[in-house]
């Protein structure tokens, strides 16, 4: 699996009367199969998965990607990681299914004839063949998040950070993208608050506030966060 690693990371933005800081110091080290990170609205998560392809930039501290730096190297990183946002129409620029997929193929695929060829052997993968000279505007809601997620894939990255792909989907729909993400070889990171998405993760991460608050095993992980909205005091799993 790839390692992603935080050191001394810290994110801080300028506000009228000062700065805020909306991720406090982080120290991670992230290498298991699929990592889930769960935690209030505004707790800070985005910003967590942001940093990890520099979408955020650290403002103290590093991020490094199988040793790349997010900051030196970002181009690099990119590459490696592909990143799905919770609203797919983010990343949903052309006009047709087909036409998507070959915008994400541009760099591995120069002639168009090989392109188009490999974006429909795309959709095939995906289920979404019979859409593919469909306008986007057409789709369902699952469908255009797996069409998000089949763009992503297309460019092959050991890592696919996923923030909140299935809060605008129906169950349906949020049992089959998530049946899809956790059958991926990729490195998963995967924000969700879906707590039965969040419990298939071999480590989950909830965040509070800026800062991590526990990081283990997907059970104690979700029970600490659901005792932290039901008031309960957090505990150390240490
Ligand atoms: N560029 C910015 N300027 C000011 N505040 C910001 C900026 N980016 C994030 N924040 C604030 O930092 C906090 C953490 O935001 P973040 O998007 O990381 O939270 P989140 O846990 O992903 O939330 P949600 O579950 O609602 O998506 C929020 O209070 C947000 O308003």
């Amino acid at each position: 699996m790839p390692r992603i690693e935080f050191v001394d990371v810290e994110v801080t933005v300028p506000i009228e009367d000062g700065d805020l800081e909306i991720l406090r110091r982080t120290s991670l080290v992230l290498s298991e199969h699929r990592i889930g990170v769960i935690g209030a609205n505004g707790s800070g998560k985005s910003t967590l998965a942001r940093l990890i392809n520099s979408l955020v930039e650290p403002t103290r501290g590093t991020v490094a990607v199988d040793g790349l730096s997010t900051s030196r190297d970002a181009a690099a990183v990119r590459r490696r990681v592909g990143f799905v946002f919770t609203d797919p129409a983010a990343q949903l620029v052309m006009p047709t299914v087909v036409e998507d997929v070959q915008l994400s193929l541009r760099r591995s695929h120069s002639r168009r004839s090989e392109r188009q060829r490999a974006a429909l052997a795309v959709l095939d993968r995906y289920g979404l063949a019979a859409l593919a000279h469909r306008s986007v505007h057409t789709l369902s809601g699952g469908q255009r998040q797996l069409l998000a997620m089949a763009g992503v894939l297309a460019t092959d990255p050991a890592i696919l950070v996923a923030d909140e792909p299935t809060t605008l989907l129906d169950l349906g729909n949020t049992r089959m993208i998530g049946d899809l993400l956790f059958s991926l070889p990729q490195q998963l990171i995967l924000l969700t608050h879906d707590l039965d998405l969040a419990r298939r993760c071999d480590r989950v991460l909830v965040v509070a506030d800026g800062r991590v608050v526990f990081d283990g095993d997907a059970g104690p992980a979700v029970e600490s966060y659901i005792r932290s909205v039901e008031g309960i005091p957090v505990q150390d799993p240490a």
